[in-house]
C-alpha cells in the first residue's frame, strides 16, 4: 500500500483501508441501532475528521445531518499544547438534539474533553463520541468514549485524515511515521 510514493517517511503500516472500512461498518451499525427512529447531528472536528466523517456518514442508515468544529492544540507539532483554540464555530444551533462528535483520533484528550464541555453547555439532549483511534497509554485526562474503532500504541501516526505538519491526511490506511521525519530517534 505504499504506492502514494512515500518513499521511506512511513515506519510501518499500523492498520489498512480494509481494517478500517470494516471497522466503520460495525461502528455504524451500532450507531444506526442506539439512535434507531431518531435525527442524529454529526459533528466533525476539522481537519483531521474528515475521511472519517465522509466514510462513517455513508455507512450509517440513520437520518443524519452535519455540521464541523474546527479547533487546534497541535499545531505543527507532535505534541499537543493543551491549550484549544476555537478556529471555526458550529453553524447549527444545537439546543435539544441529538449530537454525535466524530473524532479521527483521541491521544492526550485534551482536544475532547475541552469539546465536550463546550457543547455540552450548549445543552444538547444528547452528546456522545465516536472516534476511529485512541492511544489508551497517553491519556491526560479521563474520558468516556461511547464508540471507540482501534485502540493502538502511543506512537505518532499518520493518514486517514490524521497529519504531521499538514501532509499525509490522504493516505487511505494509517502508519507510523519514520523518526527521522518528526526528530524522533530509531528504536
Ligand atoms: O487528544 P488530543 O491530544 O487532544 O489530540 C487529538 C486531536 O488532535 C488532532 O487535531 P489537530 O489539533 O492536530 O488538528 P487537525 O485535525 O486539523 O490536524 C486530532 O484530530 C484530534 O482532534
Ligand atoms: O498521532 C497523531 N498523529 C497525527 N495527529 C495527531 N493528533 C493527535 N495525535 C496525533
Ligand atoms: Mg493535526
Amino acid at each position: 500500500m505504499l504506492e502514494k510514493d512515500l518513499g521511506d517517511d512511513l515506519k510501518s503500516v499500523l492498520i489498512t483501508k480494509e481494517e478500517i472500512d470494516a471497522k466503520l461498518a460495525e461502528l455504524a451499525a451500532a450507531i444506526d441501532e442506539e439512535y434507531a427512529g431518531r435525527d442524529v447531528l454529526l459533528v466533525g472536528v476539522l481537519k483531521g475528521a474528515v475521511m472519517v466523517m465522509a466514510d462513517l456518514a455513508r455507512a450509517l442508515s440513520s437520518h443524519v445531518t452535519m455540521d464541523w468544529m474546527a479547533v487546534s492544540s497541535y499545531g505543527a507539532g507532535t505534541q499537543s499544547s493543551g491549550v484549544v483554540r476555537i478556529l471555526k464555530d458550529l453553524d447549527t444551533d444545537i439546543k435539544g438534539k441529538h449530537v454525535l462528535i466524530v473524532e479521527d483520533i483521541i491521544d492526550s484528550g485534551l482536544t475532547l474533553s475541552w469539546l465536550l464541555s463546550n457543547l455540552g453547555s450548549r445543552e444538547p439532549a444528547s452528546l456522545e463520541v465516536v472516534t476511529l483511534l485512541r492511544k489508551p497509554d497517553a491519556a491526560k485526562v479521563d474520558i468516556e468514549v461511547k464508540w471507540v474503532g482501534f485502540d493502538i500504541p502511543n506512537e505518532f501516526v499518520v493518514g486517514y485524515g490524521l497529519d504531521f505538519s499538514e501532509r499525509y491526511r490522504n493516505l487511505p490506511f494509517v502508519g507510523t511515521l519514520a523518526p527521522h521525519i518528526y526528530g524522533g530517534t530509531e528504536d
